[in-house]
C-alpha cells in the first residue's frame, strides 16, 4: 500500500473539515490531534495539489478563529489614518506586554468624550478582547483574571483594607490592578477614591496598578469605562481586579453588576452609622467584612457580625452553589486577611466547577451591552429636533395635569419614528 504521512499543526477540529473537503480522495487510516498540533497518515501519497491545499488550509486556520473579529475591526478602521493604526497597534502591544505607561494610556483614550478617540478606543478593545479570548482558550476556557467589587461607607476602612489586601496578594504573585470607581468625582473635580495617598503602600508596588474611574457623573459612564477598563487591566497581565466603590449611591449597584465577586466592608458601628447604607447592597453581597476588628473594637465587630450572619440567612438565595458569609477583619493587624482571601478564592472555585462563573459574566456582558443602547437611545432621541422642541410643552401638561403621560409619551414617539 502506497502511504503517506502529513503532519499538520492547527487544531484538529479544523482538520477535520478540511479533510473532508480537500482530501476526500484520500484514503484516511489514522487521524488523530492533540492541542499541540494534528498529523493524519493516508493510503496515497499526496500530490503536489493536495500540499498546497495543505498549506493554504494551514494558513488560513490559524485565522480562522480571528476571521470575523477582524472583519468588524476592519470596518471600524477603515476611515483611519496610518498615525492612528500605528497609534491603536503601539498601545495594543505595550499593553499586553505589561507596560504600565501603555496601560495608562489606554485606559485614557476610553475615558475621552472625543468621537473620532471613542473609535479608536473600540478598535483597541476589540483587539484586547480577542487577545482575552485566545489567553482564556489556552487557558483550558479559566477566566484569566477574578474581577471583585468592594463597597462599604465612607470611612468603613476599604482604602486601608484594600493596601494591605493589595500587598498581600502582590507578595503572593499576583498582578493588582484598583479601579476606583467616585461618581462625585465630576462634580468634585478630582476623584476623591483615586487619590493614591489612600493606598501609599500599594501605590508603590510594581505589581499593582491603581486608577481612579473617572465617570462623568453618571451611571451610564460607570458601566461604559469602568468596564472597559476592567479588560484593559486583564489585557495587561492583571490577574486580581479590585473596583471600590463608595456605598452610599447607585454606582455600588452598577459596579456589583460587572463583578464575579461583590464585598461589602462594613465598619463596627451602630444602626445610626449605617444609615447610609442601602438594603439592597447588602442583598447584592457575595461577603461581608466586618473591618477594624482589633483592640476596643473587637467586641462590637463581633455583635455586629453575628447580626449580619443571622440578618443574611433570610435573605432570597442568590446562587445555587454559596451562601454568603459574613468575615471580620483588622487592615491594622491583618487578623482575618488570608482567612477572607481563602473564602473569596473558595467562591472563585465553587462558581466556576458549577458553571455559574461563566454564564453569571455572559449575563453582564449582556447587560453592559443594553445599558450602553439604552443610554445612547434615548440621548439620540431626546435630541432628536422634532422631540426636542416638544419636550418642556409636554412635560408642563403632564406635570399640571392636563394630558396623561401615556399620551404625552406617545406623541413624543410618534414625532420621533416620523423623522427617523
Ligand atoms: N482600628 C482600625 N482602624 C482602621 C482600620 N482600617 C482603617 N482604619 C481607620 O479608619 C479610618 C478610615 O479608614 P479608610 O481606610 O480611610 O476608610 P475608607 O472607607 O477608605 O474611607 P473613605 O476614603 O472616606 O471612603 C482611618 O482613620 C483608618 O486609620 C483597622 O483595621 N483598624
Amino acid at each position: 500500500m502506497n502511504v503517506s504521512m502529513l503532519l499538520l499543526f492547527p487544531h484538529h477540529n479544523f482538520l477535520r473539515s478540511f479533510s473532508k473537503t480537500f482530501f476526500r480522495n484520500y484514503q484516511f487510516i489514522f487521524h488523530s490531534g492533540t492541542r499541540f498540533g494534528s498529523g493524519f497518515i493516508c493510503t496515497r501519497p499526496l500530490n503536489y495539489i493536495g500540499l498546497y491545499h495543505a498549506k493554504w488550509m494551514l494558513l488560513l486556520s490559524s485565522f480562522k478563529r480571528k476571521l470575523g473579529v477582524q472583519t468588524t475591526i476592519k470596518l471600524h478602521t477603515e476611515g483611519f489614518s496610518d498615525k492612528e493604526r500605528r497609534y491603536v497597534d503601539k498601545l495594543y502591544t505595550g499593553l499586553i506586554q505589561g507596560k504600565r505607561a501603555s496601560l495608562a494610556e489606554a485606559i485614557t483614550l476610553i475615558e475621552s468624550t472625543h468621537s473620532r478617540k471613542r473609535d479608536l478606543a473600540q478598535v483597541l478593545l476589540q483587539m484586547v478582547l480577542t487577545y482575552h479570548r485566545e489567553q482564556e482558550q489556552s487557558n483550558k476556557g479559566k477566566p484569566l483574571a477574578f474581577r471583585v467589587g468592594l463597597s462599604g461607607p465612607p470611612g468603613a476602612g476599604k482604602s486601608t483594607f484594600i493596601d494591605y489586601f493589595g500587598k498581600m496578594l502582590t507578595e503572593n504573585g499576583h498582578k493588582v490592578s484598583v479601579l476606583a470607581v467616585d461618581p462625585s468625582s465630576s462634580t468634585s473635580g478630582g476623584s476623591l477614591l483615586g487619590d493614591k495617598t489612600r493606598m501609599i503602600e500599594l501605590s508603590k508596588d510594581m505589581n499593582a496598578y491603581i486608577r481612579p474611574s473617572p465617570t462623568r457623573g453618571t451611571l451610564g459612564g460607570v458601566t461604559r469605562t469602568t468596564n472597559e477598563a476592567i479588560l484593559l487591566c486583564e489585557g495587561g497581565g492583571y490577574d486580581v481586579i479590585l473596583i471600590e466603590t463608595v456605598g452610599v449611591g447607585q454606582s455600588e449597584f452598577a459596579v456589583a453588576d460587572m463583578v464575579d465577586m461583590f464585598v461589602l466592608l462594613l465598619p463596627p458601628a451602630g444602626g445610626d452609622e449605617l444609615q447610609g447604607i442601602k438594603r439592597g447592597i447588602i442583598e447584592m453581597a457575595d461577603l461581608v467584612a466586618i473591618t477594624k476588628a482589633d483592640g476596643d473594637l473587637i467586641v462590637p465587630a463581633r455583635r455586629i457580625q453575628t447580626e449580619y450572619t443571622s440578618a443574611m440567612k433570610l435573605l432570597r438565595k442568590r446562587s445555587k452553589v454559596w451562601r454568603p458569609k459574613v468575615v471580620r477583619i483588622s487592615a491594622r493587624t491583618g487578623e482575618g486577611i488570608t482567612e477572607m482571601w481563602d473564602k473569596m478564592k473558595e467562591f472563585q472555585d465553587l462558581m466556576l466547577a458549577s458553571s455559574e462563573f461563566i454564564s453569571k459574566r455572559q449575563k453582564q456582558q449582556k447587560v453592559w451591552m443594553w445599558n450602553l443602547i439604552q443610554e445612547n437611545v434615548l440621548e439620540h432621541f431626546q435630541n432628536c429636533s422634532s422631540v426636542k422642541d416638544q419636550i418642556p410643552l409636554l412635560e408642563e401638561k403632564v406635570a399640571a395635569g392636563d394630558i396623561s403621560p401615556g399620551l404625552a409619551a406617545d406623541l413624543l414617539l410618534k414625532a420621533f419614528k416620523a423623522q427617523n
